[in-house]
């Protein structure tokens, strides 16, 4: 990996002396203008951060009217780390992310990032939205999120198999999926099916479907991550309502930043895409109500659509958030509250800065914003989904309190059963699995014994 900092690029640095401490760390990136961006270490990772940082020289080091490029361009590195849930490819996402009710649930991709990026080691995080818990570690937000690609799910079929669709698949074939989520939906949808769990990167995954001898015949997986690992041309169909609703955030990327870094926020202006933002805003407002600690069957299907004030449309539909005022932004706003209302920056938006007198310019901005949320049990039997009439917003947060409201109905109308429900079966099984496996370490405890005098014997005997 490059880096512009000495003690990144020269692992003898870092043995002969100590670590510097996070306030000089800091100081000394925003001395070089140097940004690192930290990620996973999967391939989907990487190119996504790849994207990034591109998409921030080009925003930054562009030329100026002689052609020339800035003496002291800034610098967007990458450093990529394994985390939790890439260690572990085998054991089911739900083990791997126990029950807890105090604990954000599925902070398995994310914990080990936000600790170097609170450490000032990473300025800012690339990641996929859908794995972002919704509520961050103190200290930390999201800064923008980068304009999403499709977000529905898609089916990939065995090489060599003649099917196209999941209507095409005679009954009983296997199809792969390591999500509740999916498996929810479409066992309801195909309970001619079976669903069965399948872990491991992109890359692996397709290798294991396509090996002759692999049990499968399809697997489910995201359109962007398909597309942007250049693997669009084996989806057969995309999947969406009323078959299948995607997953909170999936499709887009967030940019996880520390909430007191104004240097990372500014660099970041220009760079998120505000119908994104508002979209998956109203989707994590509506996760956020619903998980309360662990991660949970939810589909939506989400679109936000710019008016001008003046649109005669504007008429027919409900603006529940009309007379609203809102609170006033400051510099210590939280960056997406700025969300649709900051004016893009032709150029070099860095070189402004917030301060309490110059806010960066704003402008209003008003959409249609479209929400349908869905929760499904796990055998698929139940299902309940919200589908309210389109509304009017004009902020971030107006969209993410749509979100809420929609969580609480979507809860009224019989969700809360069903999670409820999936809560008591996670704590049971878990408790099941923890039984095993205390029993697995004694036999093996057992089997080591037994072993180990065999091998004592032996010893004797040569001896
Ligand atoms: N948890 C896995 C994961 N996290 C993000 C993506 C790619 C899709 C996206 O960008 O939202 C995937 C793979 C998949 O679900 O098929």
């Amino acid at each position: 990996m490059t880096s512009s900092c000495p003690w990144h690029s020269n692992p003898t640095a870092t043995n002969r002396r100590a670590m510097p401490d996070r306030e000089t760390l800091i100081a000394l990136k925003a001395q070089q203008n140097a940004f690192v961006l930290g990620t996973r270490k999967s391939n989907l990772a990487l190119i996504q951060t790849g994207h990034v940082a591109d998409d921030l020289r080009d925003l930054h080091n562009v030329e100026d009217e002689n052609g020339q490029l800035p003496a002291y361009p800034f610098t967007f590195s990458i450093e990529s780390m394994t985390t939790v849930g890439d260690r572990n490819q085998t054991t089911p996402l739900h083990l791997l992310s126990p029950y807890s009710s105090t604990q954000p649930a599925k902070s398995l991709w994310t914990d080990e990032l936000e600790a170097r990026l609170i450490g000032g080691h990473f300025d800012m995080l690339v990641h996929s939205l859908k794995d972002v818990p919704t509520v961050l570690k103190d200290g930390c937000e999201i800064g923008c999120m980068a304009k999403r690609h499709d977000p529905r799910d898609a089916l990939v079929i065995k090489e060599g198999l003649p099917y196209k669709t999941l209507e095409d698949l005679p009954d009983g074939s296997v199809v792969g999926t390591g999500s509740v989520r999916r498996v929810a939906q479409l066992k309801r949808a195909f309970p001619n099916l079976v669903f069965e769990d399948m872990r491991g990167n992109l890359n692996t995954r397709l290798a294991k479907l396509d090996n002759p001898s692999s049990p499968f015949a399809a697997l489910i997986l995201a359109m962007s991550g398909l597309t942007r690992l250049g693997m669009a041309h084996r989806v057969t169909s995309p999947l969406s309502s009323p078959t299948l609703m995607h997953a909170v955030g999936q499709g887009a990327l967030g940019i996880e930043i520390r909430t007191d870094d104004i240097r990372t926020r500014n660099v970041l202006r220009g760079l998120g895409h505000w119908q994104t933002e508002w979209s998956c805003g109203a989707e994590r407002g509506c996760l956020r109500v619903l998980e309360g600690g662990c991660s949970v069957p939810v589909g939506v299907e989400t679109e936000v659509v710019e008016l001008e004030e003046s649109d005669p449309l504007l008429q027919g539909i409900e603006d529940p958030f009309r007379d609203e005022v809102e609170a006033a932004l400051t510099e210590e706003s939280p960056m997406l509250w700025f969300s649709g209302l900051v004016i893009p920056p032709s150029s070099r938006p860095s070189t402004p800065t917030f301060s309490r007198d110059s806010l960066p310019p704003l402008r209003k901005r008003v959409a249609k914003l479209t929400l349908k949320g869905c929760v499904t049990s796990t055998d698929g039997k139940k299902h309940v989904v919200y589908t309210p009439a389109p509304i009017i917003v004009r902020s971030y947060r107006q969209a993410e309190k749509f979100g809420e409201d929609c969580a609480r109905k979507l809860r009224e109308m019989g969700a809360s059963e069903i999670l409820d429900e999936i809560n008591a079966i996670r704590k049971e099984r878990e408790a099941a699995d923890l039984a095993k496996a205390i029993e697995r370490s004694r036999a093996a405890a057992q089997e080591a014994e037994k072993v180990g005098v065999v091998q004592g014997g032996a010893a004797e005997v040569v001896a």
